[in-house]
């Protein structure tokens, strides 16, 4: 894998109608390591994820990779919806980019992650036959598939049971190490066991805010007193 990029935002702004999102933005996401966006409902979490895509263009100021070279190319995305082929097999949809690409495709890399994300019995299932968590975790297995320097990911497990969620992040967490990831959840204990550097969105305009992370290499375990500390530290703040 070629080297992961920082991302740099610099005097960013953006504004849907008349309220800006984001004014005078300045915001660098490191290089390599996973970095969790928290915030309430609405303050701009997405938006922001999308402007590191390059999915929507800031109003004001830029984001490029901190290295000068492009982005395109270089991003896996994956968003609040799973966005499966309907007609295509849980196994052609995770190959989905290769394909739309002309590139070589890998069924053995393919079928060894939808093992991972525990649906080996359902490669060849149609994506209305799954239920909504096993829909997400086929489009975890395409981002993994996808093998990209930047992985850019909108509440990735919001459907999964919790036993389930677990297993996911742990495999996120390893798998994705190394990587410039950038990950959006209003789960603070996802937060606390998967991130290397915190951000607390809030404001109209938002504003970030670091919060302190725990101790250890991601991905924490679930019962982990550091992460369950800082789990609670981190809701009492949200809920201020
Ligand atoms: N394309 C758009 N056109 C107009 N307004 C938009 C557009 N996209 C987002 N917004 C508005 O921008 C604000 C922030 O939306 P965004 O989806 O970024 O929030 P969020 O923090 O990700 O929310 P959630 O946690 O509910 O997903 C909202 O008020 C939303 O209505």
């Amino acid at each position: 894998m070629p080297a992961p990029p920082a991302i740099q935002l610099e005097g960013v702004g953006l504004d849907f109608g008349a309220a800006p999102l984001f004014r005078n933005l300045d915001l660098c996401i490191g290089a390599g390591i996973m970095t969790v966006l928290l915030g309430a409902s609405g303050v701009g979490k997405t938006s922001l994820l999308r402007m590191l895509g390059g999915l929507v263009a800031p109003d004001y100021g830029r984001v490029a990779a901190a290295d000068g070279q492009s982005l395109a190319g270089r991003v896996a995305w994956m968003g609040q919806q799973d966005l499966l082929l309907p007609w295509a097999t849980v196994m052609d949809n995770v190959m989905l980019g290769a394909r739309l690409r002309g590139d070589r495709v890998d069924r053995g890399r393919a079928g060894h992650l939808l093992d991972c994300v525990g649906l080996s019995s359902h490669v060849a299932d149609l994506p209305a036959t799954l239920s909504g968590g096993m829909r997400q975790r086929v489009a975890l297995a395409r981002v993994l598939y996808e093998d990209r320097p930047v992985v850019l990911m909108d509440e990735p497990f919001s459907a999964l049971d919790s036993v389930t969620r677990a297993r996911m992040q742990d495999l996120a967490g390893r798998m994705l190490a190394g990587r410039t990831v950038v990950l959006i959840t209003h789960d603070p204990l996802e937060a606390c066991r998967l991130a290397d550097r915190m951000l607390l969105m809030s404001g109209h305009p938002a504003r970030l805010d670091a919060m302190d992370v725990p101790a250890g290499a991601v991905p924490r375990a679930v019962d982990d007193p550091g992460v369950l500390a800082a789990q609670s530290m981190l809701l009492r703040r949200m809920l201020q």
